[in-house]
């Protein structure tokens, strides 16, 4: 179908009404400059140009063509605005999104494509008899087309259909899909929906199995408290084969599920499935320092448990305490998607945890739930106020659309109510509550923080919407102990001298920009240090006093040192580029340090440089977001029999720890130095001191999601540097939505 012929038809017509998403002055507007989707031609040229200007990727020009090809084979006339609706989703789905919704994108096209880019190019005409005429935005191509227009379009479409075709478009209400994504999107419904549906030996309050659960949670859970959020959620996730907990910093999310993970091999024996067999439990994160930190924190809650007192005979054995990541439970291989585990060769689990699930993306979800044997209990943890995955989707936020109110039906207050003798409050009830609703738990309280925590009240404010004049002052003056805005009361800073106490704060950590110069504080009973920089780790490097001779053990005990030193401060960015990006600040931060002489330089590989690994290594056994630090080593001797030195960069042992895995630069692919992380790149990772920088001007990635999980990232000090004093009000006046068709197809889309 032309372009020409819909205005021309009737029917186009009739359903073309000026859309209550496109404005007609724009229209009109749009109107009056020659049609770019007048002709295949047209089109295709009009896409190379927004390639050629960085605004789209070739693989979007490339599906688009992809479609025309098909189109053409199938004896059909490619329609432009299918191939324009082509190019735009593969963008979308390259920005993290599993779709485009036409009616958001129609309403706010340059918004929803983020097009122009903030850094855009001059974009060279591209109607070549109008050399005057500038090359049209997506947004004014758009413009000119109604919602009705394109679904008539797609659905005339070979290329297009709802999914039971294998066609590489799919089309489903209004949300156009890569086949490839609508089919993971289908496959973790899919897998929700099941589990949601599968009956549960604990649903009936009066059975043995919910007493022993009853007995179980009472001996677990001890708060005083008229409602323990944490006990309700071990409830609820034991009851079902799918569930969510979700919380902020220090709810407790590991506490509850070690504890869930109790109460559920006490009533393994009563489940008719086990035949008196404990269940057999994996626990995973999406990347290596999450799972790493979830092994830090998950062995010593497990240790605290009082097993003795429980019923069902539960040991220490029974309840895991290694965290994989999810490629290595899965079993991925060298160069290629597919993992050794998968619906033919399923994983040998009963109960799967992940942890951080905010951090994986749909196909990895897609993964997970292929390789799950369809009766195994999936427990997906995480905090759903975080930025979303990096790759496309965002399935915990998803998940989680509802979980503040809760939504809980009268049925599952009754049953709560039996089992944890609790009542739910009752704002959190709903008569008509979903099936996912039942089965997502929220924690309210923080344990880490205290009340009176600027870093806690901070992120509140942020996630909130209620960062308001007063608590800007009072993050300014600062007026809270553990945290400082070291520039906040510089409107509009200079630009030079604000990267350059940047860089002096990554040095020092400035405490005594802090409220009593970071002295005095005490944390659970025990005096805390006041905040570092950059320079504790790399004087503990320098003045380690090891020799040639000194032990392989003594090396290894003094990186673990430095590893652990240097995770006392982070620079965060909101950006990747430019001179407020991780590029910028990383060369000037070392040529700071350099400058300081706790660098011997600045370029290159050099002792003291830490580096992020950027992509798994199977090889190497090395996974994204693995962190090292480079040493200068003895490494055997030379011809006069003098120590040689090498550089080879530190990693701590995720297979054993406490133990260092020692590599040669050379061997290492993917990987940046990382005086400055992005925002994105520090999900999963705590650090004691976090410094989050913000630009001076803003940009579509700065949202709320970015600031609250930059701040979150802090443990016991944060500061905050911005390179203009409004950026940060804007920023989380911005919200990361991410287009997908999972909440909907689940009933919880608010
Ligand atoms: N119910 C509780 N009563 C007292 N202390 C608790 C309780 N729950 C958790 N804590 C303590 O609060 C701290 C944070 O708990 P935990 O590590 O379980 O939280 P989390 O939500 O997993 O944290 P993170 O944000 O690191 O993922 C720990 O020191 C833990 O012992």
């Amino acid at each position: 179908m032309s372009r020409t012929r819909h205005s021309d038809n009737q029917f186009a017509l009739d359903l073309g009404e000026d859309s209550p998403m496109t404005g007609q002055s724009e229209q009109n507007m749009a109107m009056e400059k020659p049609d770019p989707l007048a002709s295949l031609a047209d089109t295709e040229a009009l896409l190379q140009h927004w390639q050629q200007a960085d605004w789209i990727r070739p693989l979007d020009t490339g599906f688009a063509r992809l479609i025309r090809d098909l189109s053409q084979e199938q004896g059909e006339k490619p329609e432009p605005l299918v191939l324009l609706l082509a190019a735009l989703t593969s963008h979308q789905v390259g920005r993290g999104h599993v779709c485009i919704d036409l009616a958001i994108l129609l309403n706010e096209s340059n918004h929803t494509l983020s097009l122009p880019p903030e850094d855009a190019r001059a974009v060279p005409p591209v109607m070549s008899e109008e050399p005057d005429s500038e090359t049209p935005t997506p947004g004014e191509v758009l413009a000119r087309t109604t919602l009705p227009e394109c679904l008539v379009a797609l659905n005339a479409s070979q290329a297009v259909s709802a999914g039971e075709l294998s066609t590489p478009l799919v089309l489903n209400d209004a949300r156009l899909y890569l086949r490839r994504f609508w089919r993971y999107e289908q496959q973790i419904a899919g897998a929700i929906e099941t589990r949601l549906a599968l009956p549960s030996a604990l649903a009936d309050p009066g059975s043995d199995a919910t007493d022993t659960l009853s007995q179980a949670l009472a001996t677990l859970f001890q708060s005083s408290e008229p409602v323990d959020y944490q006990k309700l959620a071990c409830a609820l996730a034991a009851r079902q084969r799918f569930s969510v907990i979700t919380g902020g910093p220090g709810t407790g999310k590991t506490t509850t599920v070690v504890n869930l993970l109790a109460a559920l091999q006490a009533v393994a024996g009563e489940d008719p499935e086990r035949a008196g067999r404990k269940y057999r439990i994996r626990l995973a994160a999406p990347t290596g320092k999450a799972a790493a930190r979830l092994n830090e924190s998950i062995g010593g809650a497990v240790r605290r448990l009082p097993l003795d007192q429980l019923p069902g005979q539960v040991v220490l054995d029974d309840i895991p305490t290694k965290v994989t990541t999810l490629h290595r439970l899965l079993g991925s291989r060298p160069d290629t998607r597919q993992f050794r585990n998968n619906r033919d060769n399923p994983l040998l689990v009963d109960i799967l945890v992940i942890d951080e699930a905010s951090m994986v993306d749909v196909d990895l979800m897609a993964s997970v739930v292929d390789a799950l044997p369809e009766r195994a209990q999936l427990i997906l943890l995480g905090d759903k106020d975080q930025l979303a995955s990096v790759d496309a989707g965002a399935i915990l936020g998803e998940l989680c659309q509802r979980a503040a109110d809760a939504h809980y039906t009268p049925e599952t207050a009754d049953w709560l109510r039996a089992v944890t003798s609790m009542a739910v409050p009752a704002d959190l009830l709903d008569d008509q509550g979903q099936p996912l609703d039942q089965a997502v738990a929220m924690l309210r309280k923080s344990y880490r923080f205290q009340e009176e925590s600027g870093i806690r009240q901070l992120a509140e404010a942020v996630n909130t919407n209620t960062l308001d004049a007063d608590m800007l002052a009072r993050i300014r003056q600062p007026a809270f102990d553990d945290v400082v805005w070291l520039n906040g009361h510089t409107p509009r800073p200079d630009a030079e001298a604000t990267l350059a106490q940047i860089c002096q704060h990554a040095v020092t950590g400035t405490p005594n920009a802090f409220a009593n110069q970071g002295e005095d504080r005490v944390i659970h009973n025990r005096p805390l240090p006041p905040p570092v920089g950059y320079r504790q780790y790399l004087e503990l490097m320098n003045n380690h006093g090891l020799c040639a001779d000194s032990p392989r053990a003594e090396w290894d005990a003094l990186a673990v040192g430095v590893l652990e030193a240097f995770n006392d401060f982070q620079v965060l960015c909101a950006l990747r580029k430019g001179p407020w990006g991780v590029e910028g600040l990383n060369d000037r931060i070392a040529r700071h340090l350099l400058a300081e002489k706790l660098l011997p330089r600045a370029e290159g590989w050099y002792a003291g440089r830490p580096v992020l690994i950027t992509g798994n290594d199977y090889n190497l056994g090395l996974m994204n977001g693995d962190i090292g630090i480079t040493f200068s080593v003895p490494w055997g001797q030379d011809d006069n029999g003098e120590p040689t030195f090498v550089l080879r960069v530190a990693f701590p042992d995720s297979d054993s720890p406490g133990g260092i895995r020692w590599i040669s630069p050379s061997r290492l692919q993917q990987l940046e130095t990382v005086f400055a992380m992005t925002v994105h790149k520090s999900q999963g990772s705590e650090f004691n001191h976090t410094c989050l920088v913000l630009p001076d001007r803003l940009s579509p990635v700065l949202t709320k999601e970015l600031v609250y999980t930059g701040i979150t990232r802090a443990k016991n000090w944060f500061s905050l540097i911005t390179g203009d004093a409004q950026v940060l009000g804007e920023a989380v006046n911005q919200r990361v939505v991410r287009a997908s068709g999972l909440g909907i197809r689940l009933g919880t889309n608010d």
